[in-house]
């Protein structure tokens, strides 16, 4: 598989604090990434280092083959909104639009496809995350597993070539962390690479691949192959992984 993303000695300091040190991490395309370590290791640093959101120290960042920790803030601003997709622990929609209004509006911004193309992205997007229904409901009006729904039709308006999630299921209660995880596995099995911060196993055993980070270093890795596998397996996955981390010291 290609590689979509790299990082080359990457390293990142707050003054005089050395948060990230010496990654380097290959992301090839399709890859279901989670990366996880103890608080404060680093882990929300590597993922806005890796989607150009902060800039590094030193080192490198390749996305698409091109080095994006050179390019200035405009540039990078572009690069995020037509090739990355981003969803938070919280959804930050704009409360004064609708759930359809604030799938559609990076679309209008990035100007990279037709107003055809953005509305029958959105409309195919919510149909599969469920929230059709409530397209044009004000934002106020939906539980929080939509509101996290909506935040990933956004993140996919642009049809981007990578997603990104910190802690995308971090504020949600069991039954909705799940619906958002069925989305996220979806997602990457028709091809998208998804890369999340997680501290929970269970969302973490979806992916294809845990990196554990400690201490800001890429500690360990544990490759796990894709989520599509029998319920019994599912369950052994999950446990092999909690063994796995345990012995990181999680
Ligand atoms: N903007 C900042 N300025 C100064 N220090 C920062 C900044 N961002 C992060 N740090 C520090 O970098 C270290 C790593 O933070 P980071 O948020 O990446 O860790 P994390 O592994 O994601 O933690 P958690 O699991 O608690 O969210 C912490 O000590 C944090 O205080």
């Amino acid at each position: 598989m290609k590689t979509l993303l790299e990082t080359q000695n990457l390293c990142k300091s707050f003054e005089d604090i050395k948060v990230l040190k010496n990654i380097n991490l290959k992301v090839s395309e399709g890859e279901f990434i989670a990366i996880m370590g103890q608080s404060g290791s680093g882990k929300s640093t590597l993922l806005y280092n890796l989607s150009g959101m902060d800039k590094s120290s030193s080192g490198n960042v390749l996305f698409c083959g091109k080095d994006i920790s050179m390019l200035n803030d405009d540039m990078m601003s572009e690069v995020r909104l037509k090739q990355m997709g981003f969803i938070f622990q919280n959804s930050y929609l704009l409360k004064n639009l609708s759930i359809r209004d604030n799938i559609v509006l990076p679309g209008f911004k990035a100007r990279k496809l037709t107003r055809e193309q953005i509305n029958c992205n959105a409309n195919m997007l919510m149909e599969k995350t469920g929230i059709l229904s409530v397209a044009d409901h004000d934002i106020k009006k939906v539980s929080g597993g939509q509101l996290q729904r909506a935040a990933i039709c956004r993140a996919l308006i642009n049809q981007p070539d990578i997603l990104f999630g910190d802690e995308p299921t971090g504020a949600l209660n069991s039954s909705a962390t799940r619906e958002i995880m069925d989305i996220l596995n979806t997602v990457n099995r028709e091809g998208k690479t998804v890369i999340i911060v997680t501290h929970d196993a269970k969302v973490a055993a979806r992916a294809s691949r845990v990196i554990y980070l400690m201490d800001g270093k890429l500690h360990n890795e544990l490759k796990l192959g894709k989520w599509d596998i029998s319920e019994n397996k599912k369950i052994y996955r999950e446990k092999w992984l909690s063994e796995w981390l345990e012995k990181q010291g999680f």
